[in-house]
């Protein structure tokens, strides 16, 4: 039996409606399931820790990457594994896994039930499953989704925080300690923790990152102004930003971020905190179809 965790609201309602093709199928063809719905932040954790002591044989997110983060932190370190049906606005997990968009593919894949060991990393009490965002992009993701401006803009509201921010964010000092080696950057802008290649809709922010090869990929913006960013902005999207000399890449096990003033992190994109923050991978801890 599969239990399937669905966030309705994800995607401004594209999970119900995804949910209600899932469904179909499943009864058409007399698959069994169990299926509970997310009614706050952090419940589909509560939901799938629960299901780690029922005779589930996987547990499936349907909605966005924060949908997936939670089901995520309640199933890493178990035999239980991890099934995805996109439903969200920026499907960032689901893109780097190769994970069809459409429901009906995406639950076929579910159904071949061939598991893979990935990568997550430690936060200190939570667990990153994709992604990581300090500074810059953290701000316009807070802004944005705080913003009374999001019914209007949609999908561009990060757009036109981006616009703003480019103005007046304050880049700042950045200390990045890596397995013991310390990074002084000045005049930062963001730093990505990525185990997977994108984030923020598309962007390969970290285009080497593989979450099964025990890394963590960072990128480092720094030292540019808000003109060059805006120009260097779209080659994210082929993740050819990495040649620029503002740009540095690197790599680390057990990472370290300590900046001159506190800075917004977001994991998998829902907001986490400010700096300091410290990451730690832990190898093959999450098992996923
Ligand atoms: N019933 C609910 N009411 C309010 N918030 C919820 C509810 N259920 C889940 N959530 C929260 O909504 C957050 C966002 O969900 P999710 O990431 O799945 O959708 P999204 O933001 O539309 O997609 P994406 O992250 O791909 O853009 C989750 O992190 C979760 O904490």
């Amino acid at each position: 039996m599969r239990l399937f965790i669905v966030n309705k609201r994800s995607g401004r309602g594209r999970g119900k409606k995804v949910w209600t093709k899932v469904r179909q199928i499943l009864e058409i063809r007399k698959i069994p399931y169990q299926v509970e719905f997310t009614e706050y932040p952090g419940h589909a954790t509560e939901i799938a820790r629960e299901a780690v002591h029922s005779n589930i044989e996987a547990v499936v997110a349907v909605g966005g990457d924060g949908t997936l983060h939670e089901v995520g932190n309640g199933l890493v370190g178990t035999e239980i594994p991890l099934g995805y049906i996109p439903a969200g606005s920026g499907n960032d997990f689901a893109r780097a896994e190769n994970i069809p968009r459409d429901p009906e593919q995406a639950l076929e894949r579910i159904l071949r039930h061939q598991v893979r060991l990935i990568d997550t990393a430690d936060l200190g009490g939570k667990v990153l499953v994709g992604f990581t965002g300090i500074g810059f992009d953290a701000q316009i993701a807070d802004l944005a989704n705080k913003s009374s401006l999001k019914r209007f803009f949609r999908k561009f509201i990060y757009l036109v925080f981006l616009l703003r921010c480019l103005w007046t964010y304050r880049p700042t000092k950045v200390t990045i300690s890596l397995d013991g080696k310390s990074y002084h950057y000045d005049g930062v802008w963001l730093i990505a923790i990525n185990n997977t290649s994108f984030y923020g809709g598309g962007m390969k922010i970290c285009p080497d990152a593989q979450n099964d090869d025990g890394w963590l990929d960072i990128c480092c913006v720094k030292y540019c102004r808000p003109r060059t960013l805006l120009r260097v902005f779209p080659q994210v999207y082929k993740g050819t930003h990495i040649n620029h000399p503002f740009v540095s890449i690197h790599r680390g096990k057990e990472i370290t971020v300590q900046s001159e003033r506190p800075l917004i992190i977001h994991v998998d994109g829902e907001i986490y905190g400010t700096t300091p923050l410290s990451v730690t991978i832990r190898p093959k801890s999450l098992r996923i179809l």
